[in-house]
């Protein structure tokens, strides 16, 4: 059976993501569309679906955390869902998954790779991210979430444009760039936007990002006067998932480390940190000889294991000793896989190309390890 597309809605709070959904679902495009909802605070867990007689099927998750347990739910979903479909008892072509403003999309993104039935049923499309030209620049100096949503981004929607002149637009569209240069952007008016431009993206195609912004190999780490900030945000770092490519989530104990406040109920104001820095940056690794497997293995296992919570995407198409198809490589965090992609082309050159975007991170170690990793 084919994965079933899934793309993440994600965007701070009022970024206008209700409003992007209600304007997808009601463009009439004959696709029937399971919609999960990720609601913050609401009381009934149960996965309800909402609206069973219209083509989309919206089913309510509700559960106050916004970061580790959401998986779970989010796993348990997914899964019953993809069982409900083998059956026939619903029906639906791709899921579309709206996130809690608070929400890190990390770990959401992670269900994706961590979950073997999950895994098996869905191919995570895209994260589009919705940021409010409003009040964007304002959340992104105060909440980390809010520029976790930006790094993460395969594609982000500007909304609220009609509230901000136009140089107040051009300094957030640079902002936005330099946290994440290769997502492309679009001014969204109350989530006016063709179905085309928000379903089947495959966001991780490395290469269609890279030829949509050629700009972006240039790219180095984009440097506001930085100042090294101390906030140890939980959850990207806390979370103890050490899977590289093993999908086992059931050992994930939830770590805060240090004196890290758990950010489980979506409480925890970052407000007295005051970033004039954006953190999330963002560097591409190029190599002309190709990757040994096995040692490419074991380094990108230990960087993650160490760096994980760091990186919050990376992907990339390899040219791999031994075999005549690109390799396809992404990851959230410490989760990472690979698969084979199509044949290199005759005339095309084969070399490698990677993207890694976080926080700090380690870049040289990245470099060097990845260049004894070429045969
Ligand atoms: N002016 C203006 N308002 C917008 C636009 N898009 C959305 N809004 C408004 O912004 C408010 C928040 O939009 P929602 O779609 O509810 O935002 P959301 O991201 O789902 O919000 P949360 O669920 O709270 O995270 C609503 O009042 C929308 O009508 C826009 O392009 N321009």
């Amino acid at each position: 059976m084919a994965l079933i597309p899934a793309t993440i809605l994600t965007g701070f709070l009022g970024s206008g993501k209700t409003t992007l959904l209600k304007r997808v679902l009601t463009e009439t495009h004959g696709q029937k569309i399971a919609v999960i909802e990720n609601e913050f605070g609401e009381e009934n867990i149960d996965n309800e679906i909402l609206v069973a007689d219209t083509q989309e099927q919206i089913i309510q998750m509700s559960n106050g955390c916004v970061c580790c347990t959401i998986r779970d739910d989010l796993r348990a979903t997914l899964q019953d869902l993809a069982e409900k479909r083998r059956k026939g008892e619903v029906d639906f072509e791709r899921v579309i998954i709206e996130t809690t403003g608070m929400a890190d999309p990390g770990p959401v993104a992670q269900t994706f790779f961590m979950d073997d039935e999950v895994a098996e049923s869905y191919l995570l499309d895209s994260i589009i991210t919705l940021v409010d030209a409003k009040h964007a620049q304002h959340q992104l100096d105060e909440r980390l979430e809010a520029q976790r949503q930006v790094g993460f981004a395969d594609q982000i929607f500007i909304s609220k444009s009609d509230l901000v002149g136009k140089q107040e637009l051009l300094d957030l569209q640079n902002r936005l760039r330099a946290m994440n240069p290769r997502a492309p952007q679009k001014v969204v008016h109350f989530g006016e936007v063709p179905l085309k431009e928000v379903l089947d993206l495959r966001g991780f195609n490395l290469n269609a990002a890279l030829e949509i912004f050629p700009e972006f190999m240039a790219t180095e780490e984009h440097h506001h006067h930085g100042h090294a900030h101390d906030c140890d945000h939980a959850h990207a770092e806390g979370e103890a998932c050490n899977h590289h490519g093993h999908k086992h989530a059931e050992d994930c104990d939830h770590h805060h480390g240090k004196d890290e406040p758990c950010n489980h109920h979506g409480h925890h104001h970052h407000a007295h940190h005051h970033h004039h820095d954006d953190d999330v940056k963002s560097f591409v690794y190029r190599a002309r000889r190709p990757f040994d497997p096995a040692k490419l293995e074991d380094l990108l296992g230990a960087i993650v294991q160490i760096y994980g919570p760091k990186m919050y995407r990376y992907k990339g198409v390899l040219d791999m000793k031994g075999t005549n198809r690109k390799v396809i490589f992404q990851g959230v965090h410490q989760l990472m896989g690979s698969d084979l992609g199509p044949e290199w082309g005759k005339d095309e050159e084969r070399e490698s190309k990677m993207v890694f975007i976080g926080v700090e991170l380690p870049r040289e170690i990245l470099e060097q390890g990845l260049k004894q990793c070429q045969v």
